[in-house]
């Protein structure tokens, strides 16, 4: 009976890969036990100018802090990666109660929410949108928020959101420094993935912080005021924005030991 069940999980799994044409899908849940500790990630090397910070902007799925990706003055290197990116945007991932809203998870382990802060490797690729297609072509760092002390660093953008507050909308959002959202330890899990939500293209090199930050229920509650909606329609709250975890396949999740 055992082999029966174990050829029909195998069997879904190929089928999970057919439907979603995908055997390095994103998000997963990262089994620490399961990681392969590889002294020769370096830490990563992480600069951003809050000058190059432009806008937000609610598509209608998240909200938006863009930047402006036309210089070399926002990037992360190091690490797994053998180039240099750019910060193009970070935005979250939230849920409508405390108990979800994570993308990724750690031993099943669910926080209220996740930051991603997105980077395309500007030394192979021309533009973001070429980037966002190819093999190697972005790097999209990790946070976990869990609730507790309110974050200072987060207040500014919290206090822009409620002109974000329907789909489609964008508000000037100058000088913020997304340094301040990344934990002062810096040990990592990485793996090779996907975007999380369309077009889902398999082209992100992950790479998740181990430890959260904390931010405040207000500040929670306002990304729960935003809207999935434009103007004018229904209200629906924008919240549970995050996708389900996604099997492993044939990959493995590397750590460092910083
Ligand atoms: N959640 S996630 O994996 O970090 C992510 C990041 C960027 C995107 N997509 C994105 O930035 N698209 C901009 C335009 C896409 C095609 O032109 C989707 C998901
Ligand atoms: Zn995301």
């Amino acid at each position: 009976m055992t082999l029966f069940f174990l050829v029909c999980l195998l069997d879904q799994q190929s089928w999970q890969t057919q439907i979603q044409g995908g055997s390095r899908q994103s998000p997963i849940d990262i089994r620490s036990s399961e990681s392969v500790h590889d002294p020769q990630l370096t830490p990563l090397s992480i600069s951003y100018d809050p000058s190059d910070c432009l806008q937000i902007w609610n598509n209608g799925y998240s909200f938006l802090v863009e930047f402006d990706d036309s210089k070399d003055n926002s990037v992360v290197s190091g690490g797994p990666l053998e180039n240099h990116y750019k910060l193009k945007q970070f935005h979250f991932h939230w849920g409508a109660e405390n108990n979800r809203g994570s993308e990724h998870t750690i031993n099943s382990l669910v926080y209220p929410a996740e930051l991603h802060l997105v980077h395309w490797n500007a030394e192979k690729f021309r533009t973001f949108d070429e980037a966002i297609f190819s093999e190697n072509g972005l790097a999209v760092i990790g946070v976990f928020l869990k609730l507790g002390r309110k974050h200072d660093g987060l207040q500014k953008l919290v206090n822009a959101l409620p002109a974000v507050k329907y789909k489609d909308s964008t508000v000037e959002f100058s000088n913020f420094d997304p340094s301040c959202m990344i934990p002062s330890c810096l040990d990592y899990w990485t793996y090779p993935g996907s975007l999380t939500t369309p077009p889902q293209t398999e082209s992100v090199t992950w790479v998740i912080m181990k430890k959260p930050i904390e931010f405040g229920d207000d500040q929670l509650s306002a990304f729960r005021s935003l809207l999935f909606t434009p103007f004018g329609e229904k209200l629906e709250n924008m919240v549970d924005n995050f996708r389900q975890q996604q099997p492993l396949m044939n990959r493995v999740v590397r750590a460092t030991i910083l």
